[in-house]
């Protein structure tokens, strides 16, 4: 990937995308911070547009992970089994509020032999993506110890996650709509935010990942700003509390730069 190449003009972001599900939202905000629109206007990004954020994607053997980047990154679809061995990964560029910003997006093993390969390259995951099958419950259930394992080499305070449900094109309306349930109350349990994709229609693949890249760009904006306020007003940083970011609990609760 050449960082210094253009970026393709369907990956140029000038607004936030929304979230699929109100309830099961990483936040509501209809727009970027306001710190994060004014830092970007005023070329105040710091490292960010020259930085490389790492989402690691997680999940069940055969789910659809690599369809699901396949699908984002290069447009195809393939309806063969290829199992992943260990890793695999893929850089994507985008154009966020007119500042580069890449995510590099690691497409792990599910299968049990592979994991433990796998899991060595879990570390320094700004983003994590669990994937699950909507049409298989024990992949649901499972998600929570796939969260665990990624979690155990990661910061669970500042990291973003996200609950995908995969090949929604698989299930009747009625059968997408009970499992929905089940998948909104676990995504909420792990604090993460809910989509629901198929990657052999490509429904809602941009939107995830336009949404992945977009939260996961404000957050690091926000980072460097409170890194570069608390320098110089002496570390002091005020956190906000804010109902509309709905998972900044007690126990996750990340401190957010104010206006
Ligand atoms: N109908 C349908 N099939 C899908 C979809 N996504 C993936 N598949 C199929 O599911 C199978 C597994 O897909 P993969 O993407 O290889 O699964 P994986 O999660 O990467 O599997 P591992 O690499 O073993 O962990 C393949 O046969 C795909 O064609 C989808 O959205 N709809
Ligand atoms: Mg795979």
């Amino acid at each position: 990937m050449n960082l210094l190449a253009p970026v393709r003009r369907d990956r140029v972001l000038a607004e936030l995308p929304q979230c699929l599900r109100k309830e099961a939202a990483l936040h509501v905000h209809k727009d970027f911070h306001p710190r994060v629109t004014c830092a970007c206007q005023e070329h105040r990004t710091g490292t960010v547009g020259f930085k490389i954020s790492k989402v690691i994607v997680v999940g069940d053997l055969s789910v659809g992970k690599t369809c699901l980047i396949n699908r984002f990154c290069k447009d195809t679809f393939d309806k063969n089994y290829k199992a992943t061995i260990g890793v695999d990964f893929e850089m994507e560029r985008f154009e966020v509020l007119g500042v580069p910003f890449s995510l590099q997006l690691w497409d792990t093993a599910g299968q049990e032999r592979f994991k433990c390969i796998a899991s060595t390259y879990y570390r320094g995951a700004q983003a994590i993506i669990i994937v699950f099958n909507l049409n298989d419950m024990a992949s649901l259930e499972h998600t929570k110890q796939w969260l665990a394992d990624a979690l155990k080499e990661n910061d669970p305070s500042s990291v973003l996650l996200f609950l995908v449900g995969s090949k929604k094109d698989l299930s009747t309306p009625a059968q997408y709509a009970l499992m929905e349930k089940d998948a909104l109350k676990v995504a909420q349990e792990i604090k993460a935010e809910y989509w629901a994709v198929s990657s052999l229609t490509g429904e809602n693949v941009r939107e995830f990942f336009f949404r992945v890249a977009a939260l996961t760009f404000e957050a690091n904006v926000l980072a460097e700003l409170e890194k570069s306020g608390a320098r110089r007003i002496g570390d002091v940083v005020r956190i906000n509390s804010d109902d509309s970011n709905l998972y900044l609990t007690a126990s996750r609760k990340k401190p957010t730069c104010c206006p």
